[in-house]
Protein backbone atom coordinates (compact mmCIF):
# COMPACT_ATOMS: atom_id res chain seq x y z
CA UNK A 1 0.00 0.00 0.00
CA UNK A 2 1.44 3.12 -0.76
CA UNK A 3 0.82 6.75 0.55
CA UNK A 4 -2.88 7.88 0.50
CA UNK A 5 -3.68 11.35 -1.06
CA UNK A 6 -3.31 14.11 1.66
CA UNK A 7 -1.95 17.67 2.05
CA UNK A 8 0.49 17.89 4.93
CA UNK A 9 1.11 20.71 7.64
CA UNK A 10 4.34 21.85 5.88
CA UNK A 11 2.79 21.53 2.40
CA UNK A 12 0.17 24.29 3.75
CA UNK A 13 2.78 26.80 4.86
CA UNK A 14 2.59 29.10 1.44
CA UNK A 15 -1.02 28.24 0.83
CA UNK A 16 -2.37 25.79 -1.45
CA UNK A 17 -5.33 25.66 -3.75
CA UNK A 18 -7.86 23.00 -2.22
CA UNK A 19 -11.31 21.36 -3.58
CA UNK A 20 -12.78 24.85 -2.97
CA UNK A 21 -10.67 26.86 -5.09
CA UNK A 22 -10.10 28.99 -1.61
CA UNK A 23 -6.30 29.57 -0.71
CA UNK A 24 -5.45 27.19 2.31
CA UNK A 25 -5.00 29.80 5.60
CA UNK A 26 -2.07 27.33 6.85
CA UNK A 27 -4.16 25.45 9.18
CA UNK A 28 -6.15 23.18 6.59
CA UNK A 29 -6.02 19.97 5.70
CA UNK A 30 -7.51 18.40 2.22
CA UNK A 31 -7.88 14.62 2.10
CA UNK A 32 -9.45 13.28 -1.16
CA UNK A 33 -11.11 9.85 -1.01
CA UNK A 34 -13.47 8.95 -3.76
CA UNK A 35 -15.12 11.26 -5.32
CA UNK A 36 -15.05 13.42 -1.89
CA UNK A 37 -12.20 16.21 -0.73
CA UNK A 38 -12.32 16.57 3.03
CA UNK A 39 -11.45 19.78 4.25
CA UNK A 40 -10.65 20.18 7.30
CA UNK A 41 -9.85 23.79 9.26
CA UNK A 42 -7.97 22.76 12.29
CA UNK A 43 -9.09 26.42 13.78
CA UNK A 44 -5.62 28.23 14.70
CA UNK A 45 -6.46 31.58 13.36
CA UNK A 46 -7.95 31.72 17.00
CA UNK A 47 -11.46 32.38 15.95
CA UNK A 48 -12.83 28.73 15.99
CA UNK A 49 -13.50 26.99 18.92
CA UNK A 50 -12.70 23.25 17.41
CA UNK A 51 -12.18 21.61 14.15
CA UNK A 52 -14.37 22.28 11.08
CA UNK A 53 -15.10 20.14 8.72
CA UNK A 54 -16.43 20.53 4.87
CA UNK A 55 -17.32 17.96 1.77
CA UNK A 56 -16.56 18.81 -1.30
CA UNK A 57 -18.46 16.42 -3.44
CA UNK A 58 -17.14 16.43 -7.09
CA UNK A 59 -19.86 14.36 -8.52
CA UNK A 60 -22.30 16.68 -8.02
CA UNK A 61 -19.99 19.71 -8.01
CA UNK A 62 -21.49 21.06 -4.93
CA UNK A 63 -19.58 22.11 -1.44
CA UNK A 64 -21.58 20.52 1.70
CA UNK A 65 -21.48 21.38 5.33
CA UNK A 66 -21.93 17.61 6.88
CA UNK A 67 -23.82 16.68 10.05
CA UNK A 68 -20.68 16.42 12.36
CA UNK A 69 -21.34 13.75 15.30
CA UNK A 70 -19.03 12.80 18.24
CA UNK A 71 -16.71 14.83 20.43
CA UNK A 72 -14.64 17.08 18.13
CA UNK A 73 -10.99 17.63 18.32
CA UNK A 74 -10.16 21.47 19.96
CA UNK A 75 -8.19 23.89 17.42
CA UNK A 76 -4.35 23.25 17.29
CA UNK A 77 -1.31 25.62 15.19
CA UNK A 78 -1.15 22.84 12.93
CA UNK A 79 -2.10 19.42 11.95
CA UNK A 80 -1.61 16.50 9.42
CA UNK A 81 -4.16 14.25 7.54
CA UNK A 82 -4.20 10.70 6.03
CA UNK A 83 -6.55 8.50 4.48
CA UNK A 84 -7.22 5.11 6.14
CA UNK A 85 -8.87 2.91 3.91
CA UNK A 86 -11.67 4.58 2.46
CA UNK A 87 -13.53 5.06 5.58
CA UNK A 88 -11.61 7.36 7.46
CA UNK A 89 -9.10 9.74 8.20
CA UNK A 90 -6.35 9.95 10.64
CA UNK A 91 -5.65 12.96 12.40
CA UNK A 92 -2.03 14.31 13.77
CA UNK A 93 -2.34 17.14 16.03
CA UNK A 94 0.88 18.71 16.28
CA UNK A 95 2.21 20.14 19.46
CA UNK A 96 -1.02 18.75 21.29
CA UNK A 97 -0.46 16.45 24.23
CA UNK A 98 0.11 12.70 23.07
CA UNK A 99 -3.79 11.98 24.78
CA UNK A 100 -4.83 14.73 21.94
CA UNK A 101 -2.66 14.02 19.25
CA UNK A 102 -4.31 11.34 16.85
CA UNK A 103 -8.11 11.69 16.13
CA UNK A 104 -10.53 9.70 13.30
CA UNK A 105 -12.60 11.33 11.21
CA UNK A 106 -14.66 8.52 9.92
CA UNK A 107 -16.30 9.20 6.79
CA UNK A 108 -17.82 5.92 5.60
CA UNK A 109 -18.12 3.73 8.30
CA UNK A 110 -20.79 1.04 9.17
CA UNK A 111 -22.02 3.72 11.94
CA UNK A 112 -21.66 6.87 9.53
CA UNK A 113 -23.14 5.04 6.89
CA UNK A 114 -25.72 3.97 9.22
CA UNK A 115 -26.49 7.58 10.94
CA UNK A 116 -26.65 9.08 6.95
CA UNK A 117 -29.09 6.99 5.76
CA UNK A 118 -31.84 7.97 9.03
CA UNK A 119 -30.75 11.48 8.76
CA UNK A 120 -31.17 11.56 5.33
CA UNK A 121 -27.42 13.69 4.82
CA UNK A 122 -24.28 13.73 4.54
CA UNK A 123 -22.74 12.98 8.23
CA UNK A 124 -19.10 12.35 8.92
CA UNK A 125 -18.33 11.34 12.77
CA UNK A 126 -14.83 11.99 15.16
CA UNK A 127 -13.54 9.77 17.26
CA UNK A 128 -10.35 10.23 19.37
CA UNK A 129 -7.61 7.87 19.08
CA UNK A 130 -6.33 6.28 22.42
CA UNK A 131 -3.35 4.27 22.62
CA UNK A 132 -3.22 0.73 23.92
CA UNK A 133 -6.07 -1.21 24.63
CA UNK A 134 -8.34 -2.88 28.02
CA UNK A 135 -10.01 -5.27 28.64
CA UNK A 136 -13.97 -6.28 27.68
CA UNK A 137 -16.40 -4.28 28.92
CA UNK A 138 -18.62 -6.22 31.05
CA UNK A 139 -22.58 -6.28 30.77
CA UNK A 140 -24.95 -7.41 33.53
CA UNK A 141 -28.22 -8.36 33.63
CA UNK A 142 -31.23 -9.76 35.27
CA UNK A 143 -34.49 -9.41 36.76
CA UNK A 144 -34.79 -6.47 39.83
CA UNK A 145 -33.60 -7.78 43.14
CA UNK A 146 -31.43 -10.67 41.59
CA UNK A 147 -28.20 -9.00 42.86
CA UNK A 148 -26.35 -6.84 40.23
CA UNK A 149 -25.66 -3.94 42.57
CA UNK A 150 -24.68 -6.43 45.32
CA UNK A 151 -22.18 -8.04 42.76
CA UNK A 152 -20.74 -5.02 41.33
CA UNK A 153 -20.20 -3.26 44.96
CA UNK A 154 -18.48 -6.25 45.76
CA UNK A 155 -15.88 -6.52 42.69
CA UNK A 156 -15.44 -2.50 43.25
CA UNK A 157 -14.42 -2.58 46.59
CA UNK A 158 -12.38 -5.77 45.88
CA UNK A 159 -10.74 -4.17 42.64
CA UNK A 160 -11.09 -0.39 42.76
CA UNK A 161 -8.44 -0.16 40.17
CA UNK A 162 -9.17 -2.52 38.09
CA UNK A 163 -12.97 -1.92 37.45
CA UNK A 164 -15.20 1.54 37.30
CA UNK A 165 -19.06 1.47 36.97
CA UNK A 166 -20.88 2.45 33.94
CA UNK A 167 -23.10 5.61 35.26
CA UNK A 168 -26.58 5.31 33.50
CA UNK A 169 -29.18 8.03 33.08
CA UNK A 170 -32.52 7.50 34.30
CA UNK A 171 -35.97 9.27 34.66
CA UNK A 172 -37.13 7.78 37.61
CA UNK A 173 -36.42 9.27 41.01
CA UNK A 174 -33.68 8.84 43.31
CA UNK A 175 -33.38 6.14 46.57
CA UNK A 176 -32.83 7.44 49.55
CA UNK A 177 -29.21 6.73 49.58
CA UNK A 178 -28.66 7.06 46.02
CA UNK A 179 -26.31 10.12 44.59
CA UNK A 180 -26.31 11.87 41.22
CA UNK A 181 -23.52 10.97 39.07
CA UNK A 182 -22.58 8.03 41.57
CA UNK A 183 -25.30 5.82 41.55
CA UNK A 184 -27.26 7.15 38.20
CA UNK A 185 -27.48 11.09 36.33
CA UNK A 186 -30.73 11.72 37.49
CA UNK A 187 -32.60 13.60 34.63
CA UNK A 188 -35.59 14.66 33.14
CA UNK A 189 -37.15 13.02 30.40
CA UNK A 190 -37.11 15.69 27.47
CA UNK A 191 -33.46 16.13 28.22
CA UNK A 192 -32.39 12.57 27.66
CA UNK A 193 -34.70 12.31 25.13
CA UNK A 194 -33.23 15.08 23.03
CA UNK A 195 -29.52 13.85 23.93
CA UNK A 196 -30.78 10.01 22.57
CA UNK A 197 -31.61 11.80 19.04
CA UNK A 198 -28.46 13.95 19.17
CA UNK A 199 -26.57 10.05 19.25
CA UNK A 200 -24.78 10.60 22.54
CA UNK A 201 -26.25 6.77 23.92
CA UNK A 202 -24.80 3.68 23.59
CA UNK A 203 -28.51 2.09 24.03
CA UNK A 204 -31.41 3.30 26.10
CA UNK A 205 -35.20 1.46 27.10
CA UNK A 206 -37.70 2.07 29.05
CA UNK A 207 -37.90 0.29 31.87
CA UNK A 208 -40.88 -0.13 34.79
CA UNK A 209 -42.13 2.69 33.12
CA UNK A 210 -38.90 4.96 33.35
CA UNK A 211 -36.28 5.67 30.52
CA UNK A 212 -32.77 4.29 31.63
CA UNK A 213 -29.72 4.85 29.07
CA UNK A 214 -26.06 4.51 28.66
CA UNK A 215 -23.86 7.48 27.58
CA UNK A 216 -21.19 7.06 24.63
CA UNK A 217 -19.33 8.90 27.85
CA UNK A 218 -20.11 6.93 30.43
CA UNK A 219 -18.82 3.79 28.80
CA UNK A 220 -15.67 6.58 27.62
CA UNK A 221 -14.91 7.66 30.98
CA UNK A 222 -13.87 4.34 33.38
CA UNK A 223 -11.86 3.18 29.78
CA UNK A 224 -9.74 6.44 29.59
CA UNK A 225 -8.84 6.04 33.46
CA UNK A 226 -7.54 2.45 32.39
CA UNK A 227 -10.29 0.27 33.83
CA UNK A 228 -12.54 -2.34 32.96
CA UNK A 229 -16.04 -1.25 32.56
CA UNK A 230 -19.35 -2.67 33.88
CA UNK A 231 -22.30 -1.68 32.56
CA UNK A 232 -25.91 -2.85 34.72
CA UNK A 233 -28.33 -2.69 32.01
CA UNK A 234 -31.70 -4.62 31.20
CA UNK A 235 -31.99 -7.12 28.45
CA UNK A 236 -33.37 -4.51 26.00
CA UNK A 237 -30.50 -2.66 26.33
CA UNK A 238 -27.96 -5.70 26.33
CA UNK A 239 -29.67 -6.83 23.01
CA UNK A 240 -28.99 -2.91 22.15
CA UNK A 241 -24.86 -2.88 23.52
CA UNK A 242 -24.78 -6.66 21.38
CA UNK A 243 -25.50 -4.76 18.12
CA UNK A 244 -23.39 -2.10 18.66
CA UNK A 245 -19.49 -1.63 18.16
CA UNK A 246 -19.06 -2.17 21.98
CA UNK A 247 -17.12 -5.78 22.20
CA UNK A 248 -18.26 -6.75 25.81
CA UNK A 249 -18.91 -10.04 28.09
CA UNK A 250 -22.25 -10.27 28.44
CA UNK A 251 -23.12 -12.30 31.94
CA UNK A 252 -27.24 -12.97 32.76
CA UNK A 253 -27.69 -13.56 36.36
CA UNK A 254 -31.07 -15.64 37.62
CA UNK A 255 -32.41 -15.65 40.79
CA UNK A 256 -32.81 -19.31 42.40
CA UNK A 257 -36.96 -19.02 42.62
CA UNK A 258 -39.41 -15.85 41.97
CA UNK A 259 -40.62 -16.17 45.48
CA UNK A 260 -36.90 -15.54 46.54
CA UNK A 261 -36.22 -12.63 44.48
CA UNK A 262 -39.88 -11.47 45.75
CA UNK A 263 -38.23 -11.60 49.50
CA UNK A 264 -35.23 -10.24 48.38
CA UNK A 265 -36.99 -6.91 46.63
CA UNK A 266 -39.41 -6.74 49.91
CA UNK A 267 -36.43 -6.83 52.32
CA UNK A 268 -34.57 -4.35 50.30
CA UNK A 269 -37.18 -2.30 51.26
CA UNK A 270 -37.14 0.68 48.65
CA UNK A 271 -39.67 0.08 46.35
CA UNK A 272 -43.40 0.76 47.22
CA UNK A 273 -46.08 -2.56 47.12
CA UNK A 274 -46.91 -1.03 43.84
CA UNK A 275 -43.41 -0.89 42.16
CA UNK A 276 -42.54 -4.21 43.74
CA UNK A 277 -45.38 -5.63 42.14
CA UNK A 278 -44.41 -4.30 38.79
CA UNK A 279 -40.74 -5.31 38.71
CA UNK A 280 -41.67 -9.02 39.57
CA UNK A 281 -44.16 -9.16 36.83
CA UNK A 282 -41.66 -7.87 34.84
CA UNK A 283 -39.19 -10.06 36.10
CA UNK A 284 -40.66 -13.45 34.66
CA UNK A 285 -40.18 -11.85 31.49
CA UNK A 286 -36.89 -10.54 31.52
CA UNK A 287 -35.86 -14.25 33.04
CA UNK A 288 -37.22 -15.96 29.79
CA UNK A 289 -36.02 -13.52 27.41
CA UNK A 290 -32.46 -13.54 28.98
CA UNK A 291 -32.27 -16.97 28.95
CA UNK A 292 -33.82 -17.89 25.50
CA UNK A 293 -32.09 -14.82 23.47
CA UNK A 294 -28.93 -15.91 22.62
CA UNK A 295 -27.24 -12.71 23.81
CA UNK A 296 -25.33 -13.75 26.84
CA UNK A 297 -22.41 -15.44 27.02
CA UNK A 298 -22.52 -16.99 30.77
CA UNK A 299 -25.18 -17.52 33.26
CA UNK A 300 -24.74 -16.94 36.92
CA UNK A 301 -27.35 -17.98 39.56
CA UNK A 302 -27.31 -15.99 42.87
CA UNK A 303 -28.66 -18.44 45.53
CA UNK A 304 -25.67 -18.46 47.74
CA UNK A 305 -23.78 -14.95 47.47
CA UNK A 306 -20.21 -15.65 48.32
CA UNK A 307 -20.31 -18.71 45.62
CA UNK A 308 -22.18 -16.75 42.84
CA UNK A 309 -19.08 -13.89 43.54
CA UNK A 310 -16.37 -16.26 43.11
CA UNK A 311 -17.95 -18.24 39.98
CA UNK A 312 -18.10 -14.07 38.90
CA UNK A 313 -14.66 -13.74 39.66
CA UNK A 314 -13.59 -16.37 37.98
CA UNK A 315 -15.34 -15.81 34.53
CA UNK A 316 -13.47 -12.78 34.85
CA UNK A 317 -10.26 -14.42 35.16
CA UNK A 318 -9.56 -12.48 38.05
CA UNK A 319 -6.50 -15.09 38.67
CA UNK A 320 -4.79 -13.56 35.90
CA UNK A 321 -2.66 -10.25 36.20
CA UNK A 322 -4.42 -7.35 34.28
CA UNK A 323 -2.33 -4.71 33.38
CA UNK A 324 -2.79 -1.44 31.61
CA UNK A 325 -1.23 -0.91 28.31
CA UNK A 326 -1.29 2.80 28.17
CA UNK A 327 2.50 4.33 27.88
CA UNK A 328 3.73 7.98 27.73
CA UNK A 329 7.34 7.81 26.92
CA UNK A 330 7.19 9.50 23.42
CA UNK A 331 7.66 13.19 22.60
CA UNK A 332 5.02 15.35 21.15
CA UNK A 333 4.56 15.18 17.62
CA UNK A 334 5.90 18.82 16.70
CA UNK A 335 3.36 21.36 14.73
CA UNK A 336 5.75 21.02 11.76
CA UNK A 337 5.92 17.67 10.33
CA UNK A 338 5.04 15.03 7.50
CA UNK A 339 3.56 11.92 7.47
CA UNK A 340 3.58 8.76 5.34
CA UNK A 341 1.92 5.52 5.70
CA UNK A 342 3.87 1.75 5.39
CA UNK A 343 0.88 -0.74 5.54
CA UNK A 344 -0.88 -0.30 8.62
CA UNK A 345 1.93 1.74 10.14
CA UNK A 346 1.57 5.34 10.03
CA UNK A 347 5.55 7.44 10.14
CA UNK A 348 5.39 10.68 11.66
CA UNK A 349 8.73 12.50 10.64
CA UNK A 350 10.09 15.86 11.80
CA UNK A 351 13.65 17.21 12.69
CA UNK A 352 15.06 18.84 16.16
CA UNK A 353 18.24 21.10 16.80
CA UNK A 354 20.23 22.32 19.12
CA UNK A 355 23.28 24.57 18.94
CA UNK A 356 25.13 22.12 17.31
CA UNK A 357 23.08 19.37 15.62
CA UNK A 358 19.76 18.68 13.59
CA UNK A 359 18.16 15.29 14.32
CA UNK A 360 15.42 13.74 12.19
CA UNK A 361 13.31 12.00 13.97
CA UNK A 362 10.12 9.72 13.73
CA UNK A 363 7.34 8.28 15.21
CA UNK A 364 5.66 5.22 14.45
CA UNK A 365 1.93 5.05 15.06
CA UNK A 366 0.98 0.88 14.94
CA UNK A 367 -2.72 0.77 13.77
CA UNK A 368 -3.15 -2.47 13.12
CA UNK A 369 -4.83 -3.82 16.27
CA UNK A 370 -7.10 -0.61 15.83
CA UNK A 371 -10.85 -1.58 17.84
CA UNK A 372 -13.92 0.52 18.40
CA UNK A 373 -14.63 4.16 16.88
CA UNK A 374 -17.47 6.39 16.98
CA UNK A 375 -19.16 6.90 18.14
CA UNK A 376 -17.12 6.32 20.92
CA UNK A 377 -12.92 6.43 21.02
CA UNK A 378 -11.11 4.32 18.71
CA UNK A 379 -8.41 2.08 20.87
CA UNK A 380 -5.80 0.14 20.18
CA UNK A 381 -3.35 2.46 18.68
CA UNK A 382 0.18 1.40 19.61
CA UNK A 383 2.96 4.22 19.02
CA UNK A 384 7.09 4.00 19.73
CA UNK A 385 9.92 6.28 18.30
CA UNK A 386 12.92 5.70 16.17
CA UNK A 387 15.44 8.06 16.56
CA UNK A 388 18.21 9.18 13.90
CA UNK A 389 21.83 8.71 16.24
CA UNK A 390 24.91 10.76 14.94
CA UNK A 391 25.71 7.96 12.47
CA UNK A 392 22.69 8.60 10.77
CA UNK A 393 21.43 4.63 11.86
CA UNK A 394 17.84 4.39 13.32
CA UNK A 395 17.44 3.21 16.90
CA UNK A 396 14.19 1.44 17.41
CA UNK A 397 12.77 2.24 20.99
CA UNK A 398 9.96 -0.17 21.11
CA UNK A 399 6.98 0.46 23.70
CA UNK A 400 8.00 -1.74 26.76
N1 LIG B 1 -31.19 -0.55 29.24
C1 LIG B 1 -30.74 -0.06 30.39
N2 LIG B 1 -31.17 -0.59 31.54
C2 LIG B 1 -30.67 -0.07 32.69
C3 LIG B 1 -29.73 0.98 32.72
N3 LIG B 1 -29.43 1.27 34.00
C4 LIG B 1 -30.14 0.42 34.74
N4 LIG B 1 -30.89 -0.39 33.96
C5 LIG B 1 -31.79 -1.47 34.35
O1 LIG B 1 -32.98 -0.92 34.82
C6 LIG B 1 -33.57 -1.82 35.75
C7 LIG B 1 -34.03 -1.04 36.96
O2 LIG B 1 -32.93 -0.51 37.63
P1 LIG B 1 -33.13 0.23 39.03
O3 LIG B 1 -34.19 1.25 38.92
O4 LIG B 1 -31.79 0.69 39.52
O5 LIG B 1 -33.75 -0.92 39.95
P2 LIG B 1 -33.15 -2.29 40.50
O6 LIG B 1 -32.72 -3.12 39.35
O7 LIG B 1 -34.35 -2.87 41.18
O8 LIG B 1 -32.04 -1.98 41.42
C8 LIG B 1 -32.51 -2.87 36.05
O9 LIG B 1 -32.83 -4.03 35.29
C9 LIG B 1 -31.24 -2.29 35.51
O10 LIG B 1 -30.35 -3.29 35.05
C10 LIG B 1 -29.29 1.49 31.45
O11 LIG B 1 -28.47 2.40 31.34
N5 LIG B 1 -29.83 0.94 30.33
N1 LIG C 1 -27.48 -14.33 47.17
C1 LIG C 1 -28.23 -13.51 47.91
N2 LIG C 1 -28.91 -14.01 48.96
C2 LIG C 1 -29.68 -13.19 49.71
N3 LIG C 1 -29.85 -11.87 49.50
C3 LIG C 1 -29.20 -11.33 48.45
C4 LIG C 1 -28.36 -12.12 47.60
N4 LIG C 1 -27.85 -11.32 46.65
C5 LIG C 1 -28.34 -10.07 46.89
N5 LIG C 1 -29.13 -10.07 47.97
C6 LIG C 1 -29.91 -8.95 48.53
O1 LIG C 1 -31.03 -8.77 47.65
C7 LIG C 1 -31.36 -7.40 47.56
C8 LIG C 1 -31.39 -6.99 46.09
O2 LIG C 1 -30.07 -7.00 45.60
P1 LIG C 1 -29.57 -5.87 44.58
O3 LIG C 1 -28.10 -6.04 44.46
O4 LIG C 1 -30.09 -4.52 44.98
O5 LIG C 1 -30.31 -6.34 43.25
P2 LIG C 1 -30.40 -5.69 41.80
O6 LIG C 1 -29.29 -4.70 41.69
O7 LIG C 1 -30.25 -6.83 40.87
O8 LIG C 1 -31.74 -5.05 41.71
C9 LIG C 1 -30.35 -6.61 48.36
O9 LIG C 1 -30.94 -6.28 49.62
C10 LIG C 1 -29.20 -7.61 48.55
O10 LIG C 1 -28.53 -7.40 49.77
Amino acid sequence: MGEAPAFFVHDLKEGFRNGFGLKSKGCETATVIGDKTYLVDGGCDDSLLSFQVRVFDHSIGLKINPVVLGMVPNPCKGHSAIALNEDRILFIKGGSPLDDSFWFLEVDTPYVQEQRKSLGCEVVAWSKGVRGTIEKPIVLSGPSGVGKGTLISMLMKEFPSLFGFSVSHTTRAPRNMEKDGLHYHFTDRSVMEKDIKEGKFLEFASVHGNLYGTSVEAVEVVADAGKRCILDIDVQGARSVRASSLDAIFIFISPPSMAELEKRLRARGTETEEQILKRLRNAEAEIKQGESSGIFDHFLFNDNLEQCYESLKKLLGLDVSVHSCIKSDLDLPPIVHSVSRIDNKIIITYRTSDLENESRKMIVLDLSSLKGGAPGRTRGLEAYAIDSDSNGSNMINQPS
